[in-house]
C-alpha cells in the first residue's frame, strides 16, 4: 500500500519553479529521508504533501485517494479527510506560548475534534508519558528547552493517531545535546510502524533510520536509493560532494 504517490509535480512561486517534475512513491510504514542543499525544495515538497502549499501541476495521492489530479484539487471536505491521516512537525515547534505543555496537546483535540477536556487530557497524559515529559506537563513553552518543546510538538502531532508524520528539519533549531532525545522519540515512531518522511541535515540519523534516502537539488530528485546506495555508492557527483561535505 502506498502512503504517498506523486506524479510529475510542479510547484511555482510566481515565475520561480521550485519543484520541477517530481515523481515519488512512499510505501506505508516506510521511513524516507530527504536530504539536499539549502533551497533545493525539500520543505516545499513536504508542505505540498501536507497540503499546506498548493501545487501548480501534477498529481498527489494519499493512501490511494487523490488529493490533486492534474493540478486540480478534490473538494475541501475530501482534502480535510485525507490530511487527517497525516501531521507535520516543524523545525520551530510552533507551540502555543500561552498554553502549558499539557494544554498544547489538550486544546487542539477539544477545538478540532470536539473532545471533552477529560478525554483530551487522558490522551495528552499518555502522549507526554510516551515522550518522557509527563513531569513537565505544567511548564509553558518559554520554560521548556528546545528538545523538550520539540518532543511536546511531536506528542501533539500524535494526538489524532496519524498514519504518517512529515518532519521538516526537526532537530535543526536544537543545541547538539538536545538532538539525541528528539531522534530517540522519532526512532520509537519507526518501531511502531508509522510512515515517516523526514527532511533532515542529520546524515548519520538518516543513514541509520531510513529505508530510503532521497537527494534533492535544484527542485529535482537527483538520487533515490537505500542509505547504503546513497551514502556509500552514489555515482552522482552532486550527491557525493554534498554528503562528503556534511558528514
Ligand atoms: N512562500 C514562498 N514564496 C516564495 N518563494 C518561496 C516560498 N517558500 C519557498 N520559496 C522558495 O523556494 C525555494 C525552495 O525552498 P525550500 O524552503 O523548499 O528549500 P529547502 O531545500 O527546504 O531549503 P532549506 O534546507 O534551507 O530549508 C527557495 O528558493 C525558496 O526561496
Amino acid at each position: 500500500m502506498l502512503a504517498i504517490k506523486i506524479n510529475n509535480l510542479i510547484k511555482k512561486f510566481d515565475d520561480n519553479t521550485v519543484l520541477k517534475d517530481i515523481s515519488l512513491e512512499v510505501e506505508n510504514g516506510k521511513i524516507v529521508s530527504i536530504i539536499g542543499p539549502s533551497g533545493s525544495g525539500k520543505s516545499t515538497l513536504l508542505r505540498c504533501i501536507a497540503n499546506l502549499e498548493k501545487i501548480t501541476a501534477g498529481d498527489i495521492e494519499i493512501y490511494g485517494h487523490p488529493l490533486v489530479i492534474k493540478g486540480k484539487y478534490v473538494s475541501h471536505k475530501k482534502q480535510r479527510e485525507l490530511t487527517n491521516d497525516m501531521n507535520m512537525v516543524f523545525q520551530s515547534f510552533n507551540l502555543f506560548p500561552h498554553y502549558s505543555a499539557l494544554d498544547n496537546i489538550v486544546r487542539p483535540q477539544m477545538l478540532v475534534e470536539g473532545k471533552t477536556r477529560e478525554n483530551a487530557v487522558e490522551v495528552a497524559v499518555k502522549l507526554l508519558e510516551r515522550v518522557n515529559l509527563y513531569h513537565r506537563k505544567d511548564a509553558y513553552p518559554s520554560q521548556l528547552s528546545g528538545g523538550e518543546s520539540q518532543r511536546v510538538a511531536i506528542a501533539r502531532s500524535l494526538a489524532r493517531s496519524p498514519k504518517m508524520i512529515l518532519f521538516d528539519e526537526p532537530t535543526s533549531a536544537l543545541d547538539p545535546e538536545m538532538v539525541t532525545e528528539v531522534l530517540e522519540v522519532i526512532r520509537g515512531l519507526k518501531d511502531e510502524g508509522m510512515t515517516l518522511v523526514i527532511v533532515t541535515h542529520e546524515m548519520n540519523f538518516a543513514r541509520e533510520i531510513s529505508d530510503r534516502v532521497i537527494f534533492m537539488a535544484d527542485g529535482k530528485i537527483v538520487e533515490d536509493g537505500t542509505p547504503q546506495e546513497l551514502f556509500e555508492n552514489t555515482k552522482n557527483k552532486r550527491a557525493a560532494d554534498f554528503i562528503k561535505k556534511i558528514l
